[in-house]
């Protein structure tokens, strides 16, 4: 028996040899093997009072069994009242390696933002009624000021469907039929995030040919474009991204911008300021908070933020080339800001990374001829398809040199690409709770993010959509991953914050000094690990 057992534990050694948490590659100190010891209690404790399959929640089709990892919308507000999220809201997150700027900051503080604007006029093109209440969406724009109207209310029956009125007087005046200014704010907040009835009821579905889920979500981009894309807005906006993400104990920030617009709404409500006046303004804001970090003795939370330069997977090559040819110019005068490009928007509906794939190569090729470097951090993969042209992106994606894969969901199908990704140091941007909601899986113990873990592929967690799916900062998305493994541990979580800053675009002193920064920061996490189990008597 005792010669049985040690071959057992060989052989599961040997079976995670490639998991970059393994024992192999990094010693843990005494203080984390004891931190990692009440991790695990707090989180066997907690899956049989918190996630106790006796327990249910309310759930579209009636109600849900709770189970650890079990589907986010409905898991929420458990997930936050458990003593590991309150641990993992302390834990220091390194950087954030994938977040669509547009969907970063909470839907409830972007409208406050809207209403300071008295340019900020708000239409329904269709009449407003408890019927149609989520159905006919709000549009929003910034008007010039010889455009304001003063019209008093978007439900009064002489509303005429289309026709703007100040965001203020529709809220204020909003009927008490439909929840009067609250339900304003309802109304507009419904269409900015997806609800649980939504992604687990009426629209469960990524078919291609139904597409529902993807249906709502591309919808809350064209409400919320309205209100971001305008510069008083657009400003406040970056600065609450920088901010709530410091405050999540996040230190580097890269997000993807869509430039898709060649225009943002200038003060004046005209749709007039160009591509290099955002990177100045995103400069600008950027400078502030670190100058206000520092001014409060916290300059070592935050190392900076790049920028991913991105535009849709739509249109013709021609047009593809006006956007590459308008980030070379960009990371001609913003050096320091341009980190990479890649093309956004369903992959399982939308282009394919092979339709532009001459577009790409002139444009390495336009990189080499000015002296520039721009990495390719593609989505590709995002998707249930099997060789459909989604999954066919990965293949794409490799072989035009991306540096990092955004999602890369389906990469666990293909052994030789993991091979590649493993060999050449490319990192996954992986976020599970978007996949989870955009319905890749029905529940964290179903995605596959453990395969890719397991062929020991470098993954950064990411949150994609935060102020879409109600996962703000990157902690939900940690919780969701350490409660549905029991092979995950402190020593994985530690991995996977490492990796987010060494795959990030950071240059290499950047790099080691933002290290050097987390290491002080994790030893504090762990200590602080330690006291909370002593209080909790969970140490030996
Ligand atoms: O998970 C994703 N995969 C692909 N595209 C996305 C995802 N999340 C957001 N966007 C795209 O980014 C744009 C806003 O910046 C939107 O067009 C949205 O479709």
């Amino acid at each position: 028996m005792e010669e049985y057992l040690r071959e057992r534990h060989e052989l599961m050694l040997k079976d995670r040899a490639l998991r970059h948490d393994h024992a192999a590659h990094r010693k843990p100190s005494l203080d984390e093997i004891e931190a990692d010891a009440v991790l695990r209690k707090i989180r066997t404790t907690e899956a049989k009072t918190v996630w106790d399959s006796k327990r249910v929640v309310e759930h579209p089709h009636g109600f849900q069994q709770m189970f650890p990892g079990m589907e986010f919308l409905t898991a929420r507000s458990t997930i936050m009242s458990t003593k590991l999220f309150a641990i993992l809201s302390e834990m220091p997150k390194g950087g954030l390696l994938h977040a669509h700027l547009d969907a970063t900051v909470r839907a409830d503080v972007l409208l406050k933002l809207a209403m300071k604007q008295p340019a900020i006029h708000v239409r329904a093109p269709g009449r407003l009624s408890m019927g149609t209440f989520k159905t006919v969406l709000p549009q929003f724009r910034a008007l010039p000021q010889t455009q304001w109207t003063q019209l008093p209310s978007i439900t009064d029956p002489s509303y005429d469907p289309n026709t703007w009125v100040p965001i203020n007087n529709a809220r204020r005046n909003f009927s008490d039929a439909l929840g009067g200014p609250e339900g304003f704010d309802r109304w507009v907040i419904g269409a900015l995030m997806i609800e649980p009835a939504e992604a687990y009821g009426t629209h469960n579905s990524t078919a291609k040919a139904s597409l529902r889920i993807w249906e709502k979500f591309g919808s809350t981009f064209m409400v919320s474009d309205g209100l971001i894309r305008f510069v008083p807005i657009w400003t406040e906006y970056v600065r609450e991204f920088l901010l709530s993400s410091i405050a999540d104990g996040i230190s580097y920030v890269e997000p993807r911008i869509l430039f898709w617009h060649k225009q943002m709404v200038g003060a004046d409500g005209e749709e007039n300021v160009p591509h290099r006046i955002w990177f100045q303004m995103y400069e600008r804001i950027l400078n502030e908070v670190k100058a206000s970090l520092a001014a409060q003795g916290r300059a070592d939370e935050f190392v900076g933020s790049r920028i991913i330069y991105s535009t849709l997977r739509i249109g013709t090559p021609e047009e593809l080339e006006w956007y590459t040819e308008d980030c070379l110019a960009l990371k001609q005068e913003f050096p320091h800001l341009v980190a990479g490009f890649d093309i956004v928007g369903h992959e399982d509906s939308l282009e394919p990374l092979i339709k532009y794939a001459d577009v790409f190569l002139r444009f390495k090729q336009r990189q080499k001829e000015l002296g520039v470097g721009i990495p390719f951090m593609f989505h590709a993969g995002e998707t249930l398809g099997d060789g459909s042209a989604a999954d066919v992106n990965l293949y794409d994606a490799i072989l035009l040199g991306t540096k990092r894969i955004g999602h890369g969901y389906s990469i666990y199908k293909h052994p030789h690409l993991m091979e590649i990704c493993r060999e050449k140091g490319i990192c996954l941007e992986m976020c599970p709770i978007s996949n989870e909601i955009l319905r890749l899986a029905g529940s964290m113990p179903m995605h596959p993010l453990p395969a890719i873990m397991n062929h020991g592929v470098h993954v950064a967690l990411c949150s994609d959509d935060p102020a879409v799916f109600g996962n703000m900062g990157l902690t939900f998305d940690f919780f969701q991953v350490f409660v549905a493994s029991e092979l995950n541990g402190l020593y994985t979580l530690r991995e996977l914050v490492w990796d987010s800053i060494r795959f990030s675009s950071l240059g290499e002193q950047e790099k080691d000094h933002a290290l050097a920064m987390l290491e002080k920061r994790w030893a504090r996490f762990v200590k602080y690990i330690l006291e909370y189990g002593t209080a909790e008597r969970l140490r030996n």
